[in-house]
């Protein structure tokens, strides 16, 4: 009913709407443009990933996984992550604003923050009941990673997993948060600073906004810092330079050409694919 739209029910919903904020309903526009951007963007509805959670790999297949080479199981999860930063990418790309920021902004928000979006995006993957996540298919514990050769990135995955599964963040919120985290515009490689910090600021408020008027602002102290999700992200890129010096050739002609350029490039390389 119209209480539910009126976030003040003593108003009638001719006066709500005189009295507003003009800026409100740009604000109300922005929520509904984020939240429609996740849902056109999400890879896997998390309706379908709740309902997947009844297939779990058997022990045998998880074996298979235990034989295959460090070499075949890194492509794997080049590959997949691959696959969800171009849907973080065009999620991107359909929040309003992001395209009216310069390329070169655009490039360094996505090279810096798509990573967080993925983590983040990845708790809908996460069953916190037997501590399996959703990977090729079907669902499956931290075993099934072995053979990567980096348990301890796992581990901190799985239990950053772990603890944001719990905050039981809906759909807008992932949507918000993950807008949020793409624009950073303290980042220094930004040029035009004004204008991501102008888009932060909306987010922000359009975040706050969404939390008050469904009674979760007990959330904003349960969310992963800044600093877990960016030394996360070190550490994945840590491992991705790990492996590549020890397989230059494999990660050179087998790796996406998107994951080399975001996560085993050098910093000061600008050079972006298209
Ligand atoms: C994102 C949009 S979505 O629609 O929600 C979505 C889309 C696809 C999938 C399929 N899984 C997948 O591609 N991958 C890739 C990788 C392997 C290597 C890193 C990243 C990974 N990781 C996990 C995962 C973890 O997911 C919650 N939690 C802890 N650890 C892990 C892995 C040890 C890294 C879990 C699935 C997973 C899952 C979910």
């Amino acid at each position: 009913g119209s209480e539910q739209q009126n976030p003040c029910p003593d108003m009638n919903h001719h006066t709500f709407l005189e009295s507003a904020d003009p800026c409100m309903t740009e604000i109300e526009n922005l929520t509904q443009n984020v939240w429609k951007s996740h849902q056109e963007t999400c890879q896997f509805h998390v309706e379908d990933l709740q309902l997947l959670r009844g297939l779990i790999f058997t022990r045998e297949e998880v074996a298979i996984y235990h034989q295959k080479p460090m070499e075949e199981m890194w492509e794997r999860c080049a590959w997949r992550i691959t696959e969800a930063i171009q849907y973080v990418v065009e999620f991107a790309k359909r929040v309003d604003g992001f395209m009216t920021l310069c390329q070169n902004d655009q490039i360094v928000l996505l090279k810096a923050g798509a990573m967080e979006v993925i983590l983040v995006r990845m708790c809908r993957a996460f069953n916190c009941e037997n501590n399996t996540v959703f990977f090729e298919g079907k669902y499956a514990g931290p075993e099934i990673f072995h053979s990567l050769g980096c348990g301890d990135l796992i581990s901190s995955i799985f239990s950053f997993s772990q603890a944001l599964s719990e905050v039981q963040l809906t759909e807008q919120e992932i949507a918000l948060f993950s807008a949020l985290l793409l624009m950073n515009a303290n980042h220094p490689w930004i040029q035009e600073k004004g204008k991501v910090t102008r888009l932060q600021c909306d987010l922000t408020t359009a975040f706050k906004q969404l939390l008050k008027t469904h009674c979760r602002e007990g959330i904003l102290a349960k969310l992963p810092s800044k600093g877990r999700l960016r030394s996360l992200c070190q550490e994945h890129v840590n491992r991705v330079r790990l492996f590549r010096d020890s397989h230059p050739v494999i990660v050179h002609t087998l790796f996406p050409p998107l994951y080399q350029e975001l996560f085993s490039s050098d910093p000061d390389s600008q050079s972006i694919t298209q």
